[in-house]
């Protein structure tokens, strides 16, 4: 598929960003495409919003899988593109839009040139949350077509393109959503000592929150509480009697998310005490960490050397990626993918530069081709 093809997808995508298991254009999109390249070595199925692909190879001795994620965030965008998303709130600013275009890409290729082995696309609702990689593990379908190995990509608008990166080992962090809502006494703004306000709770919360990894964590473990979202109050002239703080918790270990739990546990039980209130924390989904197999990364570099394209090795980041529970049961890995954007993921202004498409593709196809000519990695 040559670039024009690609970015043409890419924009169509880009402009139906839905949120997760809510993928139902992006789902029919796929649906439609897949079908108009399908041939008899082709089995497709869905699970709720998701579709797998299963391309029969030559002479198969596993099954190769290869993972995409398709929802988009709740984020107004503010790129300036005249393709930009027709749904006002959502937005590919993860790079989603990308990811598909690629599996794509690389699946019309492995159809009209079949590798020796079959393959699996995957392609996942809801990896921004609450989840899609875990739910459809268990699902019939996924127990099936169940792959022997399984990798995936993930943009990174910090390399340039023709750059992809990646490590062994821990290469994306454990993650738990974290939701914390503040009950107290609401009343008239000039009252306060017959109030208990709770905008005054949750915004001092927020900053001892912080003291949690200052001041009682080991220095050598390192943890994020990112609260991206506040919500207070009804009316300027009265004193708020909730809040809701919205966040998420990264950590390089899981010992390290239970003992940020118990902390923010005992905090809240203060704040309680100290501002007259009630206050209930909630959890939402959690992610296991991405640890990539040592084999899979050193055959990763052999191909990219193969192939030309420049291999840097990555640092762990502290973002998260469902993928990570497919990597617990299934020996594979992530990389990243550059695609040199000023604006970082999750950012209203992302643009990655489609250039990268082409070079996503041929690093997926020749990573296939790699696995299935080598054979099973033990
Ligand atoms: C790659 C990426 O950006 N993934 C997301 C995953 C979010 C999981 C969940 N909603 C949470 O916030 O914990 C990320 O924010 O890292």
């Amino acid at each position: 598929m040559d670039l024009a093809e690609l970015r043409k997808i890419r924009r169509e995508l880009h402009q139906i960003p839905e949120l997760g298991f809510q993928e139902f254009k992006t789902h029919e999109y796929l649906l439609h495409y897949i079908h108009s390249i399908a041939n008899d070595h082709v089995e497709v199925k869905t699970w709720k919003t998701g579709i797998l692909v299963k391309v029969s190879g030559t002479k198969s001795k596993q099954l190769i899988g290869f993972r995409t994620d398709i929802d988009g965030l709740p984020i107004f965008e503010e790129t300036g593109y005249d393709f930009a998303s027709k749904h006002p709130g959502n937005m590919h600013a993860c790079g989603h839009d990308f990811h598909m275009t690629i599996a794509l890409g690389a699946l019309k290729s492995v159809i009209e040139h079949r590798i020796t082995d079959d393959v699996l696309f995957i392609f996942q609702p809801a990896e921004e949350g609450p989840g899609g990689a875990l739910p459809l593990m268990l699902s019939d379908v996924f127990l099936e077509w169940y792959p022997d190995c399984i990798f995936a990509l993930h943009i990174a608008p910090e390399y340039p393109v023709g750059t992809v990166a990646s490590k062994t080992g821990l290469l994306f962090a454990n993650t738990s959503e974290l939701f914390i809502n503040f009950k107290g006494k609401g009343g008239h703004a000039a009252y306060p000592h017959l109030s208990k306000d709770m905008a005054v709770a949750a915004g001092a919360f927020i900053s001892h929150v912080q003291g949690i990894i200052a001041r009682n964590l080991n220095p050598l473990d390192s943890a994020v509480i990112t609260i991206g979202k506040m919500t207070s109050g009804h009316v300027q002239n009265a004193i708020a009697e909730t809040a809701r703080l919205e966040g998420t918790i990264r950590t390089l270990n899981p010992v390290v998310m239970s003992q940020v739990k118990e902390l923010l546990q005992r905090l809240a039980k203060g704040f309680e005490i100290m501002h007259d209130c009630h206050i209930k924390l909630d959890y939402g989904s959690s992610y296991y960490q991405v640890y990539n197999d040592e084999q899979f990364v050193q055959r990763f570099k052999h191909v990219t050397k193969k192939i030309g394209i420049h291999y840097a090795e990555a640092k762990e980041a502290m973002t998260g990626e469902d993928f990570g529970f497919m990597l617990k049961d299934i020996p594979g890995f992530m990389f990243w993918l550059g695609v040199n954007s000023s604006y970082g993921l999750h950012h209203a202004k992302l643009k990655p530069r489609e250039e990268a498409l082409e070079v996503g593709v041929n690093t997926v196809i020749h990573m296939l081709r790699e696995l299935s000519m080598e054979g099973k990695i033990s």
